[in-house]
């Protein structure tokens, strides 16, 4: 048990001071970050510890009214689609670490690198995340089964977590689709990212207005990662940024996901069970997507399991990550339909989103861009596709998603549910406790981050070049460790190059009126469309 504790801001700024004006410090009662809390106010308290250690009830926690618990104040705060500020406020308010029922889970949140860190030494060899209830409610009032990321945690008889009865299995899968996506695995797919974003640019040059403003930036990045990663895994084009789209439903498609995402959102305060149970519009919306959305995949991967099976019969080449998985003959081909299915859902959405936020960085911080302009073209020529090989030559451009990711994580919360007791801070948190992990908090905390508001991606090569020390348990956006997201390397390599090329193409230009902000939508989405305009830079 590491020695520390979170109080809140104003008394721990009160002790910090007292302590350190007359006793000196015992060196291993020292918070290794004790010297960056006293450079800034407005940092997350985390301070020195006493050994003792407290329940589970001590660990601090707001006062709610006698049935609504604090209901109320989180609706009046901006109820879901402002999760991440009242959790950050709480974080300011209690401590790093604190608890707190909403809607009808309770959870301990968490803002710590090292608490994050110890959380993740204890995650168990078949760490439990929190699939949304009503998700997992939706398979299970089906009677279907899912993909990779709904594996391994369900509600038992009394509604509460169960755990990991799955486990054995996800780690099983897991490891087969491991190998498909591994960065060799990924980087043969170099080619046919350069392929879609050719098309996209081709398109944005078309489609966009008279006075060069992109309508729709959010559709249009939807359509260029659900063809991208629709080509590495069905080995050909959908076509969803050509107008000879494959699917004949794909924009029925996103707008489903999208929907599913924020009729979830909207169950963060109405208890999921009971919007099920009294068959609430907001349930019957989510179902209706869930249904539409499932099916229209599940009918094109169909299609493709079969294409695929019958060309391997009679000795064609096949390619693509379905083939992978179909051909090594290891998983039960209902189950490839379903794992296919999900890849699509946990992949469209989150990687469209980061690369939106990073775009809007690009065209609000005009000396950044120009820094990634020159950076790229000191690589490539305009127009000629990128190679994997050019990625170690941009760090910049990497540092600025990086710094995009920072402010805006895609998934604000990680989660996890721990298979024995912990102790975090000195509090004991039973086994089966959910844990919510809080990096819009870490992500803005000037004991990690100096100035955290501003956008600064040089920060990321300062800390390479003098090997300063920063916690990375403090900026994860990918999760971390065996069941991080498997899609890291296609959505990193994705957004590295469609970025390059954007920028390399046209001078990015904000056209929104005011600072866009972020609501969620279960990730961190702009609460008004982000208006970018596309002024060609090579004629
Ligand atoms: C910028 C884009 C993306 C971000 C920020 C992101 C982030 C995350 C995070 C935070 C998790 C949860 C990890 C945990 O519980 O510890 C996750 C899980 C997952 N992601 Fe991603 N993701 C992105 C893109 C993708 C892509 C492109 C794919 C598919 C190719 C994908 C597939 C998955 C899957 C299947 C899981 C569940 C893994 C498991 O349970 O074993 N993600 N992602």
């Amino acid at each position: 048990m590491k020695g520390f504790t979170c109080r809140p801001a104003c008394i721990e700024r009160t002790l910090t001071t007292s302590l350190t004006s007359s006793v000196p410090q015992p060196a291993e009662a020292k918070c290794p970050f004790y010297h960056r809390h006293q450079e800034s106010a407005e940092a997350v308290s985390c301070s020195v510890d006493f050994p003792s250690e407290k329940p589970y009830e001590a660990i601090p926690s707001p006062k709610g009214l006698p049935l609504m618990g604090t209901t109320f104040e989180l609706l009046s705060s901006g109820g879901a689609p402002k999760i991440h500020e009242y959790c950050d406020k709480r974080h300011k308010e209690l401590g790093c670490i604190y608890r707190e029922k909403l809607g009808s889970v309770e959870a301990v949140f968490v803002a710590d690198s090292e608490l994050i860190q110890s959380i993740y030494q204890n995650e168990g060899r078949y760490p439990m995340h929190l699939v949304p209830e009503p998700w997992l409610i939706y398979n299970e009032t089906k009677g279907i089964q899912r993909g990779l990321f709904f594996i391994g945690l369900c509600f038992d008889d009394n509604n509460t977590m169960s755990l990991n009865r799955d486990g054995p299995q996800w780690n099983e899968r897991r490891k087969s689709l491991n190998k498909v996506f591994r960065q060799q695995t990924v980087s043969a797919y170099a080619k046919v990212f350069n392929e879609v974003i050719n098309d996209l640019l081709q398109r944005w040059r078309k489609v966009r207005r008279e006075d060069v403003e992109l309508i729709d930036l959010e559709r249009e990045l939807y359509s260029w990662s659900i063809d991208s990663l629709g080509t590495m895994i069905f080995g050909q084009r959908l076509g969803c940024v050509t107008s000879d789209s494959k699917i004949e439903n794909i924009y029925e498609f996103v707008q489903c996901v999208q929907q599913i995402f924020t009729e979830s959102a909207h169950m963060t305060v109405i208890p999921p069970r009971l919007a099920y149970v009294l068959k609430l519009p907001v349930w019957k919306r989510f179902v209706k997507a869930a249904d539409r959305a499932l099916h229209l995949a599940k009918t094109y991967v169909d299609v493709n399991v079969k294409d695929i099976l019958s060309k391997a019969e009679v000795g064609e080449p096949v390619e693509g990550v379905l083939s992978q998985l179909l051909l090594e003959d290891k998983i039960d081909k209902e189950e490839i339909v379903r794992i296919v299915t999900d890849l699509f859902l946990a992949a469209a959405d989150t990687t469209s989103h980061a690369t939106q936020w990073t775009l809007y960085m690009l065209a609000k911080y005009p000396e950044c861009q120009k820094k990634v302009v020159d950076e790229v073209n000191r690589v490539i020529s305009p127009g000629q596709n990128i190679q994997e090989v050019h990625l170690q030559h941009l760090p910049y451009l990497k540092a600025v998603i990086k710094e995009a990711l920072r402010l805006y994580p895609v998934a604000p919360f990680l989660t996890r549910i721990l298979p024995q007791d912990i102790v975090l801070n000195g509090y004991r948190v039973p086994a089966g406790k959910l844990i919510l992990m809080s990096l819009y908090t870490t992500g803005r905390d000037p004991k990690y981050f100096p100035n955290p508001d501003h956008f600064k991606p040089d920060r990321w090569l300062r800390i390479r070049d003098t090997r300063d020390i920063i916690s990375t348990f403090a900026f994860l956006p990918f999760g971390f460790g065996i069941r991080s997201c498997i899609g890291r390397r296609v959505a990193e390599m994705q957004m590295q190059f469609l970025l390059a090329r954007t920028v390399q193409a046209f001078h990015l230009v904000s056209a929104n009126t005011r600072d866009v902000n972020i609501t969620m939508r279960m990730i961190t989405t702009p609460d008004e469309p982000i208006r970018l305009r596309l002024e060609d830079r090579v004629k």
